[in-house]
């Protein structure tokens, strides 16, 4: 069992002792004349799962693609263990909104998991043993042994969440950035990914995901941060999801 884990390093607090690992400082993109997001200045660590709060619009999605390197800042720093972030890199697995996926294309889970390890081997050279253990250890904790010879599109919406949450531990990336994960699930699914991302964050990732639901926040995520364009507010769950600031940035009565 030892072995099989140590395909994901789960050092990512160690080395640096207290400091935040993730840091923004004064963050802003604009889309040509669109200013998207201004003013963004949070610190955060590995082990936290943090919640993008705001209305449609309101910059949570610029914001997953700014820190993962997707889209570039207008002005401000994006600090990932001290080093500013400016292009796309392996610690970092972006999963786009479901409507944004094209789910018809062919792939069987296994292969979009096989992806993941693509950043290390190039599409071009054979897959090592430590890449296939990657890959299977990637499917086994997320229990899509089963199912990793189906294709992708004939998947339910939580376990295709799942083929793609694999495919970041195989890259062993370290954020994990999710636009809007919850979207669409039921109930069943819904817990099943509230605790895989606990166990996640646990083993020592960092999580950041936009997320709708104001109740299940509370029970989903450690930090929120509340964006309306500007940064509204950045703490822990309990101090910044008050019924007086979701009114204000909601603009309606809890
Ligand atoms: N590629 C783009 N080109 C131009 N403007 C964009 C682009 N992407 C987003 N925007 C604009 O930037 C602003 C922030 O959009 P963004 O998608 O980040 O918000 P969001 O909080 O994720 O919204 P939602 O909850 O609806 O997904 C919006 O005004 C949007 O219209």
């Amino acid at each position: 069992m030892k072995e099989e884990t140590d395909y994901i390093s789960h050092d990512c607090c160690a080395h640096h002792g207290h400091h935040h690992e993730l840091v923004i400082e004064n963050l802003s993109v604009a889309y040509r004349e669109i200013l998207a997001l201004e003013g963004v200045n949070i610190a955060t660590s590995c082990g936290n799962r943090v919640a993008l709060i705001g209305p449609n619009g309101a910059g949570k999605s610029t914001l997953l693609k700014s820190i993962a390197g997707l889209v570039p800042r207008s002005s401000g720093e994006i600090l990932w263990r001290g080093t500013s972030v400016k292009k796309w890199s392996r610690e970092f697995a972006y999963l786009p909104q479901r409507e944004e996926i094209d789910w018809s294309f062919p792939i069987t889970v296994r292969g979009l998991v096989e992806m993941g390890r693509y950043p290390q081997t190039g599409w071009w050279r054979k897959f090592s043993l430590e890449d296939r253990k990657a890959v299977d250890h990637a499917l086994d904790s997320l229990n899509l042994n089963d199912l990793q010879d189906r294709q992708i599109r004939e998947l339910s919406g939580g376990q295709q969440q799942r083929a793609f949450l694999a495919r970041s531990i195989a890259q062993e990336a370290h954020v994990l950035l999710l636009d809007e994960p919850f979207t669409g699930l039921d109930r069943n699914a819904a817990l099943l990914l509230g605790d895989l991302l606990a166990r996640l964050a646990a083993e020592g990732r960092l999580v950041i995901a936009s997320h709708h639901d104001l109740v299940s926040a509370h029970e989903l995520f450690d930090e929120v941060l509340v964006l309306n364009t500007k940064q509204v507010a950045f703490g822990s769950v309990a101090e910044v999801l008050t019924p007086n600031l979701i009114s204000e940035t909601f603009a309606v009565p809890l």
